[in-house]
């Protein structure tokens, strides 16, 4: 499989390539040529099967000739080996068509890990074929940085670098990056908000002598690897309840349009879906795009689901060049607009090619808070800010009566316990696994967000520098 640019202006390359290199020469992201296709048989088959097996049949064209198919399997049995749950993504029923898929049972407690647990491996892998080492970035407004933490200690070959809002993630999310105490890893407090953390990552790949003499490479959804990760439990899910023989929705906790993507791939590649119902908080930037047609940002609103307080939703130029049949010359000139101007109107065909699979709904902070204290009182089931945030929207979504909604839970309550305490009263503990965390010794870094000083940091640290960087 060849991979290209949503800008049109980067070189074509194949799936090692396009994993190490995150985001595209030209600033765009990478896409795959076409679009692989599992037959309604290939789905239906998918039912009971171990998740392991259907992320092999899903990555396999993604992969190509690139990893050999005993490699991959092995790293893909590893990765999801670190998921104390035989599911790996369990379904739990909430109502008569409605379920939740938790994503939350990997090493971070957060849906981040199913994508992280296997890039790291990948990554890892390549690296050692090529003799080569790389220093990789990372923006989190709170969970990418965790898993990515989580997933990369103590790698040989790699030295991460996770940027953080100072003091806009919680405590737990906080606690993950900052007490590692691996070498390879520096967790970076940021004075800013997610936006400038993934500025400052978009940056540094369009600073061309930096990324090259640090061998830059990046694990936010920008790299597609993550993408094609999280596409493997939108199959495990409908197929489980009945795809694509039923209709199935999905209503997705949305932040930088990352996994609501991959639901978005998943239907490219064959599985029947209804609607993709797009979940967003105060910082809805993504409703207020599909309902006028204005890709507008503002403000970043602070709110109790922190990893979804996001402006600029990078994915969501993925879709502009999917549902405007790949015209990167359109993607050029929106993101000319969002950059110069902070925002861009959608061409008013492309916005209702989007409605014909997509909706949109918010819910603000008292709407978030009723979702999790009534959810816990109706069904005994203790939601995130995150998840509550898509079950309230999926809630209040029209869905045909022979439709089944799976609704995402992204994030494991317990990484959130004060804002689900004053939501309904219940704090929720972490898990046995990870008994102790709020005690350990912190260790990270404050810098300003500027470019230079990120830099600088990243130079003074990074082994790829030395020792058999990429070219
Ligand atoms: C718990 C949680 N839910 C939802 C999201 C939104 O996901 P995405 O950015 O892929 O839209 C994030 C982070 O982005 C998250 O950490
Ligand atoms: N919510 C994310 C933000 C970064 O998103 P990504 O999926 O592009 O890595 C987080 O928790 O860090």
């Amino acid at each position: 499989m060849r991979y290209l640019s949503t800008r049109g202006e980067a070189e074509i390359l194949g799936f090692s390539d396009v994993l190490l290199k995150g985001l595209a020469s030209d600033g765009g992201l990478y896409l795959p040529e076409s679009w692989p296709s599992l037959s309604h048989a290939e789905i239906e088959a998918f039912a009971g099967r171990p998740y392991a097996d259907v992320a092999e049949a899903v990555f396999r064209p993604f992969v190509g000739d690139d990893i050999a198919p005993a490699a991959l399997r092995a790293m893909i049995d590893e990765a999801y080996r670190t998921f104390p749950h035989p599911a790996v993504a369990p379904l739990v029923q909430l109502g008569p068509a409605h379920f939740v898929l938790e994503l939350f049972h990997g090493p971070t407690l957060a849906f981040k890990d199913v994508a992280m647990q296997l890039i790291a491996r990948l990554m890892d892998h390549v690296l050692k074929e090529r003799g080569q080492r790389a220093t990789i970035v990372g923006a989190t407004s709170g969970d990418t940085g965790g898993a990515a933490i989580a997933a990369f200690a103590g790698s040989e070959r790699t030295d991460l670098f996770i940027l953080f809002p100072n003091g806009r993630v919680s405590p737990v999310q906080q606690r993950q990056m900052t007490t590692s105490g691996v070498d390879n890893v520096h967790a970076v407090a940021v004075d800013g908000h997610f936006d400038d953390c993934q500025a400052l990552v978009k940056a540094m790949f369009n600073d061309r002598r930096f990324r090259d003499e640090v061998a830059l490479s990046g694990v936010n959804s920008i790299n597609w690897g993550r993408i094609m990760a999280q596409i493997v439990y939108y199959f495990t899910s409908a197929a489980s309840l009945g795809a694509p023989h039923r209709k199935i929705s999905f209503t997705v906790p949305t932040g930088n349009f990352g996994d609501v993507f991959a639901g978005y791939a998943a239907l490219r590649m064959g599985l029947p879906v209804e609607k993709l119902v797009i979940a967003t908080n105060a910082n809805d930037i993504l409703a207020r795009s599909l309902a006028t047609g204005r890709y507008e940002t503002g403000e970043v609103h602070a709110t109790m689901s922190p990893s979804m307080d996001i402006q600029v939703s990078s994915n969501f130029e993925r879709l502009i060049f999917e549902a405007s049949g790949r015209d990167a010359a359109l993607v050029r000139r929106l993101m000319a607009g969002l950059s110069q101007s902070g925002g861009f109107d959608l061409p008013p065909e492309l916005l209702q090619t989007m409605l014909s699979t997509f909706a949109a709904g918010t819910s603000d902070e008292a709407a978030t808070a009723a979702t999790i204290r009534r959810v816990l009182e109706e069904t005994a089931c203790l939601l995130d800010p995150h998840t509550a945030v898509a079950v309230g929207v999926a809630e209040t979504t029209d869905t045909p009566p022979d439709t089944a909604m799976i609704t995402l839970a992204t994030a494991h309550p317990a990484k959130f316990p004060e804002a689900v305490k004053r939501a309904c009263g219940r704090e929720p503990a972490l898990p046995p696994a990870h008994a102790g965390l709020m005690e350990k010794a912190e260790r990270f870094d404050r810098l300003p967000a500027e470019l230079a000083a990120v830099e600088d940091y990243i130079r003074a640290r990074t082994r790829a520098a030395t020792a058999g960087a990429r070219p």
